[in-house]
């Protein structure tokens, strides 16, 4: 058993798990996107640079990655604040930061934001994708990089005294590379030896999270306590997603707020909608998997704030609820989605 355990642990210390309140599974508050910046096309290359303004907002929703402005969330810190007041004011509790090394941790900024708001803010411990992974991180050993994570749960990251109190999220590409199958083994021994809450980033291909699982059980990993993030645009198959349900995970559905004609990262895709996403939980729900669903929006470039007329951090619980009610899904499954499922995550072993 570890020292952590029963013990949920945020940027400001441990609060008991009964305080947590309503939760967001999945956000980002600090980071930097370079590493997925996407060039747009000749006929559009000027509006790569320069700001967002009223005038290129369309596009910038739908070609997120390609305005260069547009992925710098860390520029953002003051608009962030103020919408954590409202995030808090509208009913919300805490947030789960998952900005990994790669893309710009800043757990100096998350401890401001939590003392600043009130809000129960809780950071991520690892690496993002193999594209992001220093030659440094990609020549230590598996023991090397268990001992990285532990320390930034047990010690502080990034230099500091701030703890980490999740593993994630995770970096993973389809195909996996190397350094990110070493990465998810020293994962699964660093969770092992701490019982911690895990978030993986899976590759863009539906058999990624299989794979993943796969190797975190090899290791020796709590599937039980691992989130998949992301399956809104990595699973469309019903039964794959079923399948992929029996495994054990908790089934992240964290783009909520995400709509646009074509996703850049894999044109084959089809983003689906909020509606579409509301349909998913429900038939998972009716299938008995309530109790390993949780949600959130993954807010990661600057045109999804308030401030650029995007959704912000209380489009879950302003609009989303309200659909889910409208749709069937019951407040007690609400309640299980985004308070005890979190609570039961993030609850040290
Ligand atoms: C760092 C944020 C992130 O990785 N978000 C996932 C984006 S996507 O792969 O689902 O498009």
């Amino acid at each position: 058993m570890s020292s952590l355990s029963g013990k949920i642990q945020t940027v400001l210390g441990f609060i008991p798990p009964d305080q947590l309140g309503y939760t967001l599974t999945h956000e980002h508050l600090t980071m930097t996107f370079e590493c997925c910046y996407c060039p747009p096309p000749a006929h559009q290359a000027n509006l790569a640079d320069g700001p967002i303004v009223m005038k290129n907002l369309f596009w910038v929703k739908q070609n997120p990655y390609s305005n260069k402005d547009n992925l710098l969330l860390n520029q953002e810190v003051e608009a962030i604040k103020e919408e954590l007041i409202a995030f808090k004011a509208t009913g919300g509790g805490c947030i789960v930061e998952n900005t990994t090394s790669g893309i710009s941790r800043d757990v100096k900024t998350l401890k401001w934001l939590a003392q600043e708001t009130g809000v129960h803010i809780i950071s991520g411990a690892g690496f993002y994708i193999d594209a992001t992974h220093s030659p440094e991180t990609r020549s230590k050993s598996v023991e090397q990089l268990t001992e990285v994570l532990v320390d930034e749960v047990l010690r502080g990251a990034d230099g500091t005294d701030i703890r980490c109190g999740i593993i994630g999220e995770i970096g993973c590409s389809w195909p996996l590379t190397d350094s990110e199958k070493k990465i998810l083994q020293a994962t699964a021994e660093a969770q092992t030896q701490l019982g911690s809450p895990v978030n993986i980033h899976p590759g863009r291909n539906s058999e990624s999270p299989f794979q993943i699982v796969r190797v975190l059980q090899e290791a020796g990993a709590d599937i039980s306590k691992t989130v998949m993030s992301h399956l809104d645009r990595t699973i469309f198959d019903e039964q794959k997603l079923l399948e992929f349900a029996t495994l054990g995970s908790y089934l992240e559905y964290d783009l909520f707020g995400t709509e646009m004609l074509n996703y850049q990262f894999n044109t084959a895709v089809d983003m689906p909608s909020d509606n579409d996403r509301i349909r998913r939980i429900c038939s998972l729900i009716n299938e008995g998997y309530d109790e390993r669903i949780v949600i959130s929006h993954d807010i990661h470039t600057k045109n999804r704030l308030l401030k650029y007329g995007g959704h912000g951090y209380s489009h879950i619980l302003n609009n989303i609820v309200p659909k889910m009610l409208l749709r069937g899904i019951s407040q007690q499954s609400i309640e299980k989605i985004l308070l005890e499922n979190p609570k039961r995550w993030l609850t040290f072993k």
